[in-house]
């Protein structure tokens, strides 16, 4: 497991989201050479968006091949399929909806009209279908992903856990469902943080003045239950890919090995 997570701070949300597509296309790559097939897992907020608007543009998507990418959510509203609401729908919107991206093989969460029955059976259903998408080589109960990208609440949340809720504490599962969230919608499915110590990469992405609190609260070792952003590690690397402005709070001599 990698020791200590690095910092990466970028001057603006448009550069961060520019040095975390490159990183992944690049991530992905090199995953494919190593494994065959490549495995992500996604969040949804404001940085994310940027995230994939910087990857549709890129040059360099063309050096991953997207018919060799397995898609994952980390966390997702357990809402209708065509809610607007659904943590799916900008990245289906912005990158999956044309080519290179639309060959990815998709695994959505469960929505409510899909054939579970329930939240519980449908977050169980999901943690099946990733145990059932393992490479030959990956190690674990579910794959290794190559890279999850999680973005992270001014609350310090990250995926669908929240501080101080039980799915922050609930390891009984990689998947777990999520029933009366802080945040709207309440029921929501996410990866554990047994799920999430599966990845071998996990880089956390936050932009603006309203993560500050929580990014210097993550990285400056806080009780992962009070603050669930500091809790996961990836087993090879741990990365927090910020801009000046998320950055703000952190101790001065905290300036980002690779700062920019
Ligand atoms: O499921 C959700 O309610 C959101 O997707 C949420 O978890 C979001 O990913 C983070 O709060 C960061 O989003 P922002 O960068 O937009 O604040």
């Amino acid at each position: 497991m990698a020791e200590q997570p690095e910092l990466i701070i970028e001057p603006t949300a448009d550069q961060l989201a520019d040095e975390v597509a490159q990183r992944l296309l690049s991530t992905l790559a090199t995953a494919q050479q190593q494994h065959g097939r490549a495995v992500l897992a996604l969040t949804a907020g404001s940085i994310m968006e940027k995230t994939w608007a910087a990857l549709a543009a890129s040059a360099a998507k063309e050096n991953v091949d997207w018919s060799a990418v397995d898609v994952f959510w980390a966390d997702e509203r357990y809402v209708a399929s065509d809610s607007p609401d659904r943590n799916d729908g900008p990245a289906r919107e912005i990158l999956f909806s044309q080519a290179p991206f639309s060959l990815a093989r998709l695994y959505p969460m469960p929505a409510t009209d899909s054939s579970y029955a329930d939240l519980d059976a449908a977050a169980a259903g999901y943690a099946q279908q990733l145990a059932g998408a393992r490479r030959p080589d990956d190690s674990g109960e579910i794959p290794n992903f190559d890279v999850v990208l999680l973005g992270v609440g001014p609350d310090g949340h990250c995926a669908s856990l929240f501080p101080d809720h039980p799915g922050v504490r609930d390891d009984s599962s990689t998947v777990i469902a999520v029933c009366d969230s802080p945040k709207p919608p309440p029921n929501r499915i996410s990866l554990s943080l047994r799920g999430l110590a599966a990845a071998n990469e996990i880089w956390f992405v936050a932009s603006g003045t309203g993560k500050a609190e929580a990014v210097a609260r993550a990285l400056g070792g806080n009780d992962p239950v009070q603050v669930p952003s500091s809790a996961p590690r990836g087993r090879v690397r741990t990365l927090w890919l910020v801009d000046q402005d998320a950055a703000a709070k952190l101790p001065a001599d905290d300036d980002g090995g690779s700062t920019t």
